[in-house]
């Protein structure tokens, strides 16, 4: 589904590599932790699979398709089958719940009445069940970052790419946010979060890659978050 062929990438006026040979691969339906230290390429590894970025060195495959050859007016199409969470949720705040959902099929050009019918579904999948009037505001921290889930959730894609989700939640609601992401990972979407909560990796037991000055340093199956910060 995702895979780095000696990667590298250095950004523009740098010499120091941001991420160096880098090879990895994550199959459909996997759900892999990436850890390291702050500075360490998490980022910068994400963004590469977004086409945010582009390697400097190296190919990226997403769904088999090389993304240094995908034309520019491919990417958002790609993009379309990633779904992005964020530490800070990026809802639109004059919005409210529903309309934030429903906001992210519009886009693509679903029809009112897919949209009336699916945006409902995916906010009882996430908990959210009668909130859909509220605006982000007037929700919990991690009320907003199920809406965030549930907007990169509605459009089905095939990976979910998370950076930081449970940055801005206490532990209780981590969890809660946690046990989403394993469910939507359950239905088949790869998962890929990138991650500072020890706690969190250490629980659940999943694949780890810890990348450390741009380098893969560990890829462990059922692994634990296992360095010192
Ligand atoms: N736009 C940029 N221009 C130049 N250097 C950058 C840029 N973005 C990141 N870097 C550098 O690349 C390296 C990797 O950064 P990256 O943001 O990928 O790390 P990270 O592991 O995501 O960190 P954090 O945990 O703090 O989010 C760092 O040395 C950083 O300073």
């Amino acid at each position: 589904m995702i895979r780095f062929e000696n990667v590298s990438k250095v950004y523009d006026g740098q010499r120091r590599a941001a991420l160096s040979n880098v090879d990895v691969e994550i199959d459909k339906g996997e759900f892999v932790f990436l850890v390291g230290a702050s500075g360490s390429g998490k980022s910068t590894f994400l963004r590469l699979i977004l086409r945010e970025l582009r390697s400097t060195r190296g190919r990226v495959f997403v769904a088999g398709r090389d993304l240094s050859k995908l034309h520019s007016w491919k990417v958002p199409a790609m993009r379309r089958q990633i779904g992005t969470v964020f530490q800070d949720f990026r809802l639109l705040p004059n919005k409210t719940v529903h309309e934030n959902v429903a906001f992210a099929l519009q886009v693509i050009g679903k029809s009112n009445a897919t949209i009336k019918r699916v945006v409902p579904e995916v906010l009882d999948l996430v908990g959210l069940d009668g909130k859909g009037d509220r605006r982000p505001d007037e929700l919990s921290g991690g009320e907003q970052q199920r809406v965030a889930i549930a907007r990169a959730f509605v459009n089905r894609p095939m990976i979910l790419i998370a950076d930081e989700p449970t940055g801005n939640l206490d532990p209780a609601t981590s969890v809660g946010i946690m046990k989403l992401l394993d469910r939507i990972n359950r239905a088949d979407t790869t998962v890929l979060m990138a991650t500072h909560d020890s706690t969190i990796v250490d629980q659940m037991r999943k694949r780890v890659i810890e990348l450390d000055d741009g380098e893969v340093v560990r890829d462990q199956s059922r692994g634990v978050y296992g360095y010192q910060t």
